[in-house]
């Protein structure tokens, strides 16, 4: 990348790499390396190939305990460089206090008088979109601050964290919130739901889900209705025998029988999720005038604030608790700058990982003359175990016709079989999801080889390649049953990256002379003089 400063645009040309070559960038979602046994849905890959880091600090996350993810996998990848992420930003600014110092706290402050402030996100300390530590220090400091009325809107997780550990997260916040009230405060939750089914859609795949929320959060009318979370959690696992991404949407109601905690005029609302691309939809919502995705019956006047802004491009939601990171100069936009054309694709689910958070979260083209950008619809209303083949074919075959059409010059695409079928936690579809992956990557390395092109393929973290939680020794887990406790988050896993193809100068190899964070783990035999 170019420094910074006038013209600094220019792309130099690359010594090694051939200039006027395709390329095609394939990122496969949830696709890391572990030992390869019967928990393992990859091993069976064809080839073994370079290892780097996803994870923790190496993508800009807080800590080595951090799993990657979409976001920061493709905001690594996208501009070439890593960044302090959202939730490291988010615990710097509680650290230090300076969060309720900034313009976006004080906007929601001047509701804390006369209205409630309430709180909207993903309860778990996954750490992918949102950690309960940071909730918990911000109602420490939401009260400390004169915020007298608060009401916390859950998202059961499931997801990045165990299935069933949501009812520990919800004794936990109970009890802080129980602490509150014990000091005269008026601190209740008022609404949950599970995080697939109940607001976090993403990427405008399904409406209906940010509108079961918008029903519970806003209006106060859940088809459930319950005294307290904790039997709301509890009751809804056996009964409908929801897990805990799809809990059904509930309200908790008071001893005549109305909800506790309805958003209304002069309320502050707060989003307390840092990862963007679950939480935009619900700030369109909760921030637009116009807006005909659902009927949103009742539109509170409310002052809303993000914990961060989520789309720069779209300056969403206009309120933030946190600035965001400033991941500027991406490879897109270099680009551009360079006369580049690029073809990007991905089905509905993971569309925007390889545009928007590949251009620094920031929404829409950098120039549509030189750039398409191509969405295939995503399945709605399944869970991706029933259907794990995904579009992984449709998206290859596009990929396959930009590579054939020598419309583009570098065509980027994101295969989400991996991660969103390893999400569920079910082993025999994740192999399958695995091997419909690896057919897509063939036809594109097929298209690849015909038009003397160059590929390179990695992932933005790991999930499929390991199913199950393991003890310290690597031993999968039982729980009090005696079941498998099944791993349905991402890990903390290298991935691979593989470059090759025609288009590449003969000898080419990965340079070892980056930090370690980014060399391969493997023992190879590099040749200095051909490392690109
Ligand atoms: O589904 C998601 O939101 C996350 C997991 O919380 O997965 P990914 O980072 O792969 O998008
Ligand atoms: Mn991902
Ligand atoms: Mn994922």
């Amino acid at each position: 990348m170019g420094s910074t400063g006038q013209n600094a645009w220019k792309l130099a040309d690359h010594p090694k790499l051939p200039k006027g070559k395709t390329v095609a960038m394939v990122v496969l979602d949830g696709w890391g390396e572990a030992k390869p046994d019967e928990y393992n849905c990859i091993h069976t890959a064809p080839e073994k190939w370079r290892l780097i880091k996803a994870h923790g600090t190496a993508v800009g996350l807080p800590s080595e305990d951090d799993m990657g993810n979409s976001e920061v996998g493709h905001n690594a990848l996208g501009a070439g460089r890593i960044f302090a992420q959202g939730a490291k930003l988010v615990d710097l600014a509680l650290a230090s206090g300076k969060i309720y110092d900034g313009d976006g706290f004080k906007y929601i402050k001047e509701c804390f008088d006369n209205g409630t402030l309430h709180l909207i996100g993903l309860l778990s300390d996954g750490g992918v979109h949102s950690r309960l530590d940071q909730l918990q220090l911000l109602l420490k400091g939401a009260v400390d601050n004169g915020a007298k009325r608060i009401r916390v809107h859950i998202l059961t997780d499931g997801r990045d964290v165990l299935d069933g550990s949501s009812i520990g997260f919800v004794e936990t916040l109970e009890k802080d919130l129980s602490n509150l009230r014990e000091k005269g405060f008026d601190a209740q939750i008022a609404s949950g739901g599970g995080r697939m089914y109940v607001t976090m859609d993403r990427y405008e795949n399904d409406w209906d889900v940010v509108k079961r929320g918008w029903d519970a959060q806003v209006l106060g009318e859940a088809p459930y209705k319950f005294r307290n979370a904790v039997e709301a959690v509890k009751k809804l696992r056996e009964e409908p025998k929801a897990n805990d991404q799809y809990l059904p949407p509930f309200v908790i109601v008071d001893e005549s029988g109305n909800p506790v905690g309805p958003i209304k005029d002069g309320d502050a609302v707060v989003t307390f999720n840092f990862r963007a691309d679950r939480m935009v939809m619900l700030a369109k919502a909760l921030e637009y005038e116009d807006f005909d995705k659902f009927d949103r019956v009742r539109v509170p006047k409310v002052h809303y604030a993000g914990m961060l802004q989520y789309d720069g491009e779209l300056k969403l939601p206009g309120h933030y608790l946190v600035s965001p990171p400033e991941i500027d100069r991406t490879s897109g936009e270099y680009l551009v700058h360079n006369g580049v054309r690029t073809f990007a694709c991905s089905e509905t689910v993971k569309f925007g990982h390889v545009t928007f958070f590949w251009n620094g979260n920031r929404s829409g083209y950098f120039n549509q003359e030189l750039e398409e950008y191509v969405e295939i619809p995503s399945d709605v209303g399944i869970t991706f175990n029933v259907q794990p083949k995904m579009k992984a074919k449709e998206i290859a075959e596009k990929a396959r016709d930009a590579i054939l059409s020598g419309k583009f010059d570098q065509v980027r695409v994101n295969l989400p079989n991996g991660d969103m079928v390893g999400h569920t936690g079910d082993i025999e579809a994740t192999i399958v999801a695995c091997k419909v992956a690896d057919d897509a990557v063939k036809m594109i390395i097929d298209a690849i080889e015909q038009v003397g092109g160059i590929f390179v393929i990695t992932a933005d973290h790991g999930n499929a390649e390991d199913m199950v939680k393991r003890d310290k020794s690597g031993k999968p887990l039982l729980d009090k049953n005696g079941n498998l406790q099944i791993l349905t988050s991402h890990t903390l896993q290298p991935v691979p990256i593989a470059i090759g193809g025609p288009g590449l100068a003969p000898g080419a190899r990965f340079r070892n002379d980056v930090p370690h964070r980014w060399t391969c783990q493997c023992s190879c035999n590099c040749d200095e003089s051909s490392w690109i």
